[in-house]
């Protein structure tokens, strides 16, 4: 089942617990609840809070459902092994930033600079922001191809500040950092970007536990406008 094929590729120990976020009608927290874990299930819309409670009460499962009506966002998470969601794409950064900070729950009381510093959060981050350069790369390169196009050869000297603005803006020379780099050398360059946002908006020493909602949606806008994004 899903949640075993996640549990063997995360090396997560255990998954007694299981925080599922939008379950709706509850297809998979009816799987879930039948392989004998415990759903902590969060819903905004309390039609499907009504349609979930309606659902297992009753069953040998309703002792171990215990439903949140609210906005993940905004509720405080309880304790869990496993998060399992299926929620719309706006809120997927924040709610995944959020979950990376609720690791107080779980691990200690670290700071932001020491949850940024691990390897599995940098790895995570480091694959989103290429995924995106590349993204914007492909794009960018569309969008030189039809401006070219569009001034055709007449105006060679159009053609060429657009060419020359390209390399401002990190287009083909970034594209041959990406490829050229070391391995190593571009880990410790990535991990450096993200201390640098931390110290930015001097959230280093802050503890996770400690920020307001405020504060973490102020430190995902200054991740995002560095190119870094959790989702
Ligand atoms: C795509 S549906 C998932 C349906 C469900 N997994 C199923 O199979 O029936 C997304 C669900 O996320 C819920 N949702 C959307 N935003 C939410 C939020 N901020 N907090 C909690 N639940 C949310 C919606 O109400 C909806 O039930």
């Amino acid at each position: 089942m899903l949640v075993d094929t996640i549990v063997q590729k995360s090396g997560i120990k255990s998954t007694d617990t299981i925080l599922e976020i939008g379950p709706g009608t509850g297809n998979l927290t009816k799987k879930l609840l039948e392989a004998g874990k415990l759903v902590i299930a969060v819903e905004v819309d309390p039609r499907m809070v009504l349609e979930l409670q309606r659902r297992f009460q009753g069953t040998p499962h309703s002792s171990r459902l215990k439903v949140i009506q609210g906005d993940v966002l905004k509720t405080e998470l309880p304790y869990f092994d496993l998060c399992v969601a299926n929620i719309p794409y706006q809120i997927s950064s924040p709610l995944t930033f959020k979950l990376l900070n609720h690791q107080p729950a779980f691990r200690k009381n670290k700071t932001l600079g020491a949850i940024f510093r691990q390897k599995n959060v940098l790895s995570l981050l480091e694959k989103n922001y290429k995924t995106l350069q590349a993204l914007n790369l492909s794009v960018g390169n569309k969008d030189a191809e039809m401006g070219s196009s569009r001034l055709g050869n007449a105006n060679e000297v159009e053609t060429m500040e657009m060419d020359d603005d390209d390399d401002e803006d990190g287009g083909a020379d970034d594209e041959m950092d990406v490829e050229d780099g070391d391995a190593e050398g571009e880990t410790s360059e990535f991990k450096n970007k993200v201390l640098a946002v931390l110290k930015e908006g001097n959230f280093e020493e802050k503890r996770s536990s400690k920020l307001k909602l405020e504060e973490f949606l102020y430190l995902l806008s200054l991740f995002n406008r560095a190119g870094i994004h959790f989702s």
